[in-house]
């Protein structure tokens, strides 16, 4: 069998050893018209069948159709159906251990039978494109995606109705996050788990996350050790000067750290920001020779 590292990821299934000949616990990127033999469990099989009737929406498989038409009383109605998605979110600072978090919890799932689909955002490119990786090397194959919206179509109609769970990692880079959460929970009946940071190097919301958590059935913040002292760190520094929000990077450009050290680290760098900038003022031919220089 490939490594799963080398098939092009599209959905991980724990097939059955009948099917495949493979251990049923071993988890495999398969591509999407291998046959999904377990957790594919139609939503309509929970709808009790004196109420089950033609899915409202024809092109949607019953599986998938977030209502049902009910016959009685001589009333046509869309009634939802109860959902059995939920939102699970991980988060913290950089180093904490949420993608580490997110694998675990996906190879779980998968272990238990279910279909597990990973996309991660493709801004973030510090590994490749191919796979999610923790800083430890850990790595599960995944889709890099521009954003949310574009996966089912992507994926295809009917493998989406039979993924279980989708794992999003750097979940801060998804603008579309929360609509998708909410359809894919609320409507598709999917278990979401998200990873990604809460804060930026500001401490500012990033991205969002904190956006998604009114919808969470669970949220876990996880801390990292302060690169400064190894208390506990609950924000990342950005050691570099830089002040956009959005920079890709490792330990070249970020350290977790504890409060004390967060704060008395953005008086360093602020420090040095501005020694930077007022020796550019003084080295810059076409500043100095400005007219309008104060
Ligand atoms: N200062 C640090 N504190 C905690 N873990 C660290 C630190 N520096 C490096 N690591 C490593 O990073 C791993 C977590 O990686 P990862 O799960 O990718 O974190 P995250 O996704 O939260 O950035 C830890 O298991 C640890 O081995
Ligand atoms: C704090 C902060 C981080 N980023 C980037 C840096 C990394 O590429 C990711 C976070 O990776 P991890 O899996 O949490 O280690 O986000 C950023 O763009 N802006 C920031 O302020
Ligand atoms: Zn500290």
């Amino acid at each position: 069998m490939q490594s799963i590292c080398k098939m092009r990821p599209l959905l991980f299934a724990s097939i059955s050893s009948a099917a495949t000949g493979l251990s049923p616990r071993r988890i495999s990127a398969v591509a999407v018209p291998t046959p999904l033999v377990h957790g594919v469990q139609s939503l309509s099989r929970r709808v009790p069948a004196s109420i089950r009737r033609k899915p409202s929406c024809p092109a949607l498989s019953s599986r998938v159709s977030a209502c049902h038409h009910f016959e009685g009383q001589g009333t046509m109605m869309d009634v939802p159906l109860p959902s059995s998605g939920e939102i699970h979110v991980i988060c913290g600072p950089m180093f904490a251990g949420k993608t580490t978090a997110l694998l675990r919890r996906l190879q779980a799932e998968s272990s238990s039978g279910r279909n597990v689909a990973i996309i991660k955002s493709e801004k973030d490119n510090r590994y490749g494109l191919d796979s999610i990786v923790t800083h430890d090397g850990l790595r599960m194959p995944c889709w890099a995606l521009p954003d949310l919206s574009t996966f089912r179509a992507m994926l295809g109609i009917e493998a989406y109705d039979k993924v279980d769970v989708i794992g999003i990692d750097e979940a801060q880079f998804f603008e579309d996050l929360r609509d998708f959460c909410c359809k894919a929970a609320d409507h598709d009946g999917k278990t979401i788990i998200v990873a990604g940071l809460d804060g930026d190097y500001r401490r500012c919301s990033f991205g969002s996350v904190l956006d998604i958590i009114p919808l969470a059935d669970s949220v876990t913040k996880l801390t990292a050790r302060c690169e400064l002292c190894g208390k506990q760190a609950f924000f990342t520094l950005r050691k570099t000067a830089e002040q956009q929000t959005e920079l890709i990077g490792g330990a070249d450009v970020y350290m977790p750290v504890c409060r004390h050290h967060y704060v008395s680290g953005q008086v360093v760098i602020e420090a040095a920001r501005l020694v930077l900038e007022s020796q550019k003022t003084h080295t810059d031919p076409f500043i100095q020779a400005s007219p309008y220089t104060i």
